[in-house]
């Protein structure tokens, strides 16, 4: 049997529903080996960000080398980055040990308004690590963000993704639950074709990590040697059900259900 691995560069969530703990929850959950690299230490819950601990680079990058130098990586994640500093060692790791399926999710500001990337560090995101992208996967506001434009239509998006595209991202997937309506459409674009992946809004307070845990799921299949396009299909269906079947945890955003998705796929074998 292969072992598949996938690695997380991301800040860890003490309260577990976002970073780190919602991605090797996720790996975990469809099959993938996962390991760690942390950033940045976050004091957190489900009713917000206390507090905010960062590593030194050193740190971040001896935590990579230990995992490049023996396990190795079929897909790694990047998550809560933090500072122009830890991007620019993690894009330059990446480029020493030839990771090439890479996923970016540019975090840059939790549900509750706290910032966990520094305005600062926007440009260094574009310049070190959109190129090494296989896929990045900003929400609504963060393709702003990353674009200077804004975007209040799927025309707009489109445009966005093309804009992120020649920024040297081979994929994008603007994904859509900051968008409006019932209907909720993630928006993936490989450079060539637009594929909508829809589904029904769910109306719940308890998103948090939604974007974490769909980022974590893409990997997990990245790993595993899908494509693109059937490892979005999954990830979508991973986080559809982790948020139908919330647990309904912590007295604000509580997390996602990690076990809802592999719990139906038994059910329904
Ligand atoms: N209310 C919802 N109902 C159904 N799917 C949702 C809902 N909210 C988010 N999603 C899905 O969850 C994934 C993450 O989307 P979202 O746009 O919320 O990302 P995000 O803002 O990065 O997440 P986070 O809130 O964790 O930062 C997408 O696939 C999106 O379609
Ligand atoms: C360590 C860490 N990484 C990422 C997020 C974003 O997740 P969300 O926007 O769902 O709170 C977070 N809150 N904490």
């Amino acid at each position: 049997m292969t072992t598949y691995k996938a690695l997380t560069i991301a800040g860890s969530d003490s309260g577990g529903g976002a970073g780190i703990q919602a991605d090797l929850k996720t790996f975990q959950e469809l099959k993938a080996y996962g390991m760690s690299a942390i950033t940045a230490v976050t004091a957190q819950n489900t009713l917000g960000v206390q507090d905010v601990y960062p590593m030194s680079v050193a740190a971040v990058e001896a935590q990579i080398d230990s995992i490049g130098a023996d396990l190795g990586a079929d897909a790694v994640k990047t998550g809560m980055l933090f500072s122009s500093e830890i991007i620019e060692a993690v894009a330059n790791k990446i480029k020493q040990y030839k990771w090439e399926r890479i996923v970016v999710d540019p975090v840059m500001i939790a549900k509750g308004g706290a910032s966990l990337l520094q305005q600062q560090a926007v440009q260094a995101l574009k310049d070190h690590l959109l190129p090494l992208a296989m896929v990045i996967t900003p929400n609504i506001p963060e393709a702003e963000v990353l674009t200077d434009m804004s975007i209040s239509n799927l025309d707009e998006r489109m445009e966005a993704a093309k804009k992120l595209h020649k920024m040297g991202v081979q994929h994008v997937v603007i994904k859509g639950g900051h968008g409006e309506g019932e209907d909720l459409v993630d928006l993936l674009y490989d450079g060539q074709e637009f594929l909508y992946i829809t589904s029904k809004r769910i109306h719940t307070k308890n998103t948090h990590g939604t974007g974490c845990t769909f980022a974590a799921a893409l990997t997990a299949q990245l790993a595993k040697g899908s494509s693109v396009r059937q490892a979005v299909v999954v990830a979508k269906d991973f986080i559809q059900a982790a948020i139908e079947e919330d647990l309904k945890i912590g007295n604000g955003h509580g997390p996602t259900n990690h076990w809802a998705y592999h719990h139906r796929q038994k059910e329904n074998a």
